[in-house]
């Protein structure tokens, strides 16, 4: 197998059609609703569009919630407020149909993937769809140790590109992105934090379940010393997601990058889908053109890293329970803007009016 080489992305994506979007602009002055008066809903509509590459824009018919799961170690240390190992429970849990992401997607028709990249159980009491691209149990803790070894981390990355390759052969239209961990947000803290140059105390937050003050200083103590290690590989994306990210972070990254090669727009969720991206257009600098921001979370870290990239949350109704569920909450809105940029008749001339007289 050839070695990874991140770089290739930088040229291998392209920005969503710019004249595209002037065409989808035009279009929209054309329409008897005044521009401006939808809002944000133009922006969106004009954005999907260029993205999509098709004026009028098309519906969002097949979209689908990715979810990349695992466990991260550092858990350990008593930083989430859920049970260090536990995030197959949770893979369970949303694919019985008892998570928020679950029942938003029920009431959607969305399906969900669920990819176990990193999950610290045994794999035959996980539903056999998850399986396939697990590279080890668990990330390694990483206040003192790799998440990954690097060999860990290419597989994890290749298998994010191959979960895009898979997604956008088979037609789907749009990815809400979102991750299943225990751990994962400090994981993503201490990659905002270096990525932003900014003390572990500015990116350090509650998690889904909210922790409490204790919980919250070993958190920001665990990403101050996660910041130390990753500090020295801040040139090779590869390398830090394998230092300080693990292997479902490292996938997410791998999956945001491929999906803008092949040119499928994604939703992000949270603070960890964030992180992500950030890490994504540290890679490709064009890549955060493909990529909405579905909603703030309230997570200090998320907002760092979207401002980073200039994308501005389309909600905000402080959903932080993470697994694609804030994320999916955006999809209504960017089928509305489909619709209504789509939809809305041209104004034709007013009846009323005398025709222009003919020219002599
Ligand atoms: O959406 C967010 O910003 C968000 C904030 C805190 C936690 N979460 C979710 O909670 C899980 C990990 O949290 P934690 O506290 O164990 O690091 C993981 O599934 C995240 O998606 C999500
Ligand atoms: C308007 C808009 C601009 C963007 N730039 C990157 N992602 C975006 C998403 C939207 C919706």
């Amino acid at each position: 197998m050839s070695s990874l080489n991140l770089d290739d992305f930088t040229d291998l994506i392209e920005r969503p059609d710019g004249g595209v979007r002037r065409d989808a602009e035009a279009r929209r002055e054309r329409q008897a609703v005044p521009p401006g008066a939808l809002g944000r809903l133009d922006e969106l509509g004009e954005w999907l569009a260029a993205a999509q590459s098709a004026v009028p824009v098309r519906p969002v018919e097949k979209p689908r919630v990715v979810l990349f799961a695992g466990d991260h170690k550092v858990a350990e240390l008593g930083v989430s407020a859920r049970p260090a190992g536990g995030a197959g429970d949770l893979v369970r849990e949303v694919l019985e149909g008892g998570r928020p992401v679950s029942v938003l997607a029920r009431r959607l028709g969305v399906p969900v993937r669920v990819v176990d990249m990193a999950l610290d159980c045994d794999p035959e009491s996980l539903p056999a769809e998850v399986a396939g691209h697990r590279v080890r149990r668990g990330g390694g803790r990483i206040d003192i140790e790799d998440a990954l070894t690097l060999e860990e981390a290419e597989a994890a990355f290749r298998a994010g590109v191959a979960v895009a390759d898979e997604e956008a052969d088979s037609g789907t239209d749009l990815v809400v992105l979102g991750d299943v961990s225990v751990g994962g947000t400090t994981a993503a803290g201490v990659l905002v934090a270096a990525l932003c140059g900014t003390d572990a105390s500015v990116v350090t937050g509650r998690g889904g379940l909210p922790i409490d003050d204790l919980a919250w200083m070993r958190k920001c103590a665990a990403i101050r010393d996660g910041l130390r290690r990753a500090r020295p590989v801040l040139g090779d994306q590869l390398r830090l997601l394998a230092t300080v990210g693990g292997a479902d972070l490292t996938a997410m990254t791998g999956f945001l990058l491929q999906s803008a090669v092949r040119k499928v727009p994604v939703v992000l969720d949270g603070v960890v889908t964030a992180a992500c991206a950030l890490v994504g257009q540290r890679v490709a600098f064009r890549a955060p053109d493909w990529w909405l921001a579905s909603h703030d979370s309230g997570e200090p870290g998320q907002a760092k890293a979207l401002d980073r990239m200039a994308l501005e949350p389309l909600l905000s109704q402080g959903v932080r329970v993470g697994e694609g569920a804030g994320g999916l909450l955006a999809l209504p809105v960017v089928q509305a803007a489909a619709a209504l940029a789509a939809e809305l008749p041209e104004a034709t001339d007013d009846p009323e009016e005398p025709a222009p007289a003919p020219v002599a």
